[in-house]
């Protein structure tokens, strides 16, 4: 029987998006999860690093016959023009309609989960985009759709051994303090514990808690939001049985020793969470969005405009972001 294919939204079409799906599909053609793009196909065609035979297919299923002789494409052309480097609000419609695409195929179960390949936000809030990124969009975009459990999004990104998942996203450092709920916390654990087990496999998922102070508020007298906030949503997560701990000291949770200690590290905001990834493996890490009804990865890395077009992108990012989706995708049947 022929897979399900994923469907890969192709981003911002002036960024390195082209350039790291056509790659990736040349890195993959030959494995058992297609993919089909949904974008615009006169931008694969001239994406730098060599032509891909590109094909215009109709769905999914058309796709996945394809996919090893030729890049498939949905295609729904972006307006112009596009130049590589120079990100447009014209494009912005498209990129939305992409992503839309896509999560709806995955609604249907027509695809067996989505890939974004990376956006930029600034281009989108001048055309009208109201979300901080497409996890929230994502959110809002499956609102409808079934899901057993806790519901997130929350977002996760995993790199080799570590995985962070994070209880604030895109917010200003300023106003994550005031972010910062028993109840948010409650939640973000819950679906990553949930996600563990359901995506990752993992039967007996143990997440530590990361402080949001140095020493993690050294008992209260450099910051009272573990005592007040973080102290008693592990407890409550422990009362619903998930082997929670902390709040730990951010500064000593990531070494290569800690990270024997937990499954996974629920993280208060973006750059906590983020930069332990990117340190420990730019190219290889992924972005997952747990808690919906859909499957999602992204590349760890954003649109790179400084070097779009030059022919240097690397696609490792997106082709691990496509593997964990299929794997996820398997895993959920
Ligand atoms: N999943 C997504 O849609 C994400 C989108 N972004 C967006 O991307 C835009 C640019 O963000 P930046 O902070 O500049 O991060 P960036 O990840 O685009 O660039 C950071 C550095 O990494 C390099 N880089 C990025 N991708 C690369 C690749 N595939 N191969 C080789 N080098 C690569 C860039 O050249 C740059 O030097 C922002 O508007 C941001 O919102 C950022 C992260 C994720
Ligand atoms: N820093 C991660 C990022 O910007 C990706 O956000 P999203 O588009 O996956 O919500």
């Amino acid at each position: 029987m022929t897979p399900r294919p994923l469907a890969l939204s192709l981003g911002d079409p002036a960024g390195v998006g082209p350039e790291i799906v056509t790659k990736a599909w040349r890195a993959l053609r030959g494995a058992p999860s297609p993919f089909m793009v949904v974008g615009d196909a006169l931008v694969l065609r001239a994406a730098p690093g060599g032509a891909a035979p590109v094909r215009v297919v109709s769905g999914p299923d058309e796709a996945a016959r394809v996919f090893a002789e030729a890049l498939p494409v949905l295609d729904l052309p972006a307006a112009g023009p596009i130049v590589a480097g120079q990100p447009s609000a014209a494009a912005a419609p498209a990129i939305v309609r992409w992503i839309e695409t896509a999560a709806g195929l995955a609604l249907s179960g027509a695809v067996g989960g989505v890939v974004t390949a990376p956006i930029a936000k600034a281009p989108l809030y001048e055309a009208g985009f109201q979300f901080p990124g497409h996890t929230e969009f994502l959110a809002e975009l499956t609102a409808a759709g079934g899901q057993d459990g806790a519901r997130g999004p929350v977002m996760m990104l995993t790199a080799a051994d570590l995985r962070v998942a994070l209880a604030t996203i895109h917010e200003p450092l300023a106003r994550v303090s005031s972010l910062l709920t028993i109840e948010g916390i409650v939640n973000a654990g819950l679906v990553t514990a949930q996600a563990l087990r359901r995506d990752f496999g993992i039967a007996a998922p143990r997440l530590a808690v990361a402080g949001l102070n140095p020493h993690a508020g050294e008992s209260g007298s450099i910051g009272r939001e573990e005592v007040e906030i973080v102290e008693p949503a592990v407890r409550a997560l422990r009362d619903l049985g998930v082997e929670a701990f902390g709040p730990k000291p951010a500064d000593s949770l990531f070494h290569a020793e800690a990270r024997t200690t937990y499954d996974a590290v629920l993280c208060l905001y973006h750059d906590q969470a983020l930069i332990p990834v990117k340190m420990l493996d730019f190219w290889g890490g992924v972005n997952v969005t747990l808690g919906l009804p859909i499957v999602r990865t992204s590349p760890d890395h954003g649109t790179g405009f400084d070097i779009a077009g030059r022919g240097i992108a690397r696609e490792d990012s997106l082709i691990a972001a496509i593997r964990l989706a299929g794997e996820i995708a398997a895993r959920r049947g």
